[in-house]
């Protein structure tokens, strides 16, 4: 459904010295600073998959779901979706995706999310039976009949959430590309939106490609996740083999009686200087302490810790996703077992 390869997008940013005479400098010799938001990225999607698509801020996430699109043009390199060349902005295209930012509000902001989705009804030609049902349906599956004719201004972040993604969706788009749909919501509205995506996506097979900071939306939704830095892609498979490379390590934490702990100054059994049998050791938050341990001295370390001072809690944990994907960036892929696929 989605091909792409060797996609390339560079930005060049006109450079302004600081200060009135830098900018009058800038009129006669410019400077301009080169981004490649997207380097050379290549892969494929298959139709009805929902793959995540990762990566730390400025990677370049945003720049590839807009050439996907047709919003900008490619530098180098082709995409191509449902067969189609996105930037050729044919209409036939612009009926088959939807792309909803969830940083950018797409309805009109005056009027109830009902009348703007009559406008898009009318935009593009839906036949009335079917836009009915359609809307119906994703109205019902989202919890927002009472809403419709509220203006879109006066609802929450997570109904007016809601709203866009109805508005994406009525034309029926084969592909869709979401950028960041759950940010600023609650757990609760993140929750809904993401039961919605999941159901909507199992219903009618549609490909999506979702981009999110929030794990628990990668984790609940994805079974493959396409990592991108600085733009290039790092990792292209499943997020389980992700997961699995954190499988060797546990984290300890637990919280030492009254002022014990490991901050400068304070007392034993857990002040400066002490170490675990295994592992390393960090103070958290609230003075709690943190042990990221290797799978097989889990125990051996949890005795010690009991054997060596009063604690009021000790939990041991998985490590999660985002520590994983954060070593990822910082240290790079091969610092983490997880090999690249082609
Ligand atoms: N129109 C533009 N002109 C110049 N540079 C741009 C433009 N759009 C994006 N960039 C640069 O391209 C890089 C990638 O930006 P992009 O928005 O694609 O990242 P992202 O992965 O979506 O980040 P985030 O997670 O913060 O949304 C950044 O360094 C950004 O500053």
């Amino acid at each position: 459904m989605i091909e792409v390869e060797n996609l390339t997008r560079v930005f060049r940013t006109y450079k302004k010295q600081p200060g009135f005479w830098g900018g009058v400098k800038g009129l006669f010799h410019r400077e301009f600073e080169e981004t490649r938001a997207a380097d050379n990225i290549s892969f494929s999607i298959k139709e009805g998959e929902f793959v995540g698509f990762l990566g730390p801020n400025g990677a370049g996430k945003t720049t590839t779901l807009k050439m996907l699109s047709g919003l900008i043009y490619p530098t180098s390199g082709s995409a191509r979706v449902a067969g189609f060349d996105p930037s050729k902005r044919e209409n036939a295209y612009r009926r088959l995706f939807a792309l909803v930012l969830g940083q950018k509000n797409q309805l009109w902001w005056d009027l109830p999310a009902q009348e703007s989705f009559t406008l898009i009804r009318a935009i593009y030609g839906l036949p009335p039976g079917p836009f009915k049902e359609t809307l119906d349906e994703l109205v019902t599956l989202l919890g927002v009949g009472p809403k419709l004719n509220v203006q879109v201004r006066e609802l929450s972040l997570g109904e007016r959430m809601k709203m866009e993604l109805i508005a994406a969706l009525l034309h029926r788009p084969r592909v869709l590309f979401l950028d960041e749909p759950t940010i600023g919501l609650d757990v609760i509205s993140q929750k809904a939106v993401r039961e919605f995506l999941r159901s909507y996506n199992r219903r009618h097979k549609t490909t999506i490609l979702l981009t999110s900071h929030y794990m628990a939306d990668i984790t609940s939704l994805c079974e493959r996740v396409i990592v991108i830095d600085h733009g290039k892609k790092i990792y292209d498979g499943d997020l389980d083999r992700i997961a699995g490379a954190g499988a060797g390590q546990r984290i300890i934490k637990f919280r030492p009686r009254a002022a014990l702990s490991i901050v400068e100054g304070t007392p034993a059994p857990f002040g400066p200087g002490w170490k675990p049998a295994h592992g390393e050791a960090k103070v958290g938050e609230d003075g709690e302490i943190l042990l990221h341990v290797p799978s097989a001295h889990v125990t051996e370390v949890c005795s010690q810790i009991l054997a060596q001072g009063p604690v009021d809690d000790i939990t041991i944990q998985d490590v999660p996703l985002e520590d994983i994907i954060s070593e990822l960036f910082t240290r790079g892929v091969t610092a983490v077992p997880v090999p690249s696929t082609p």
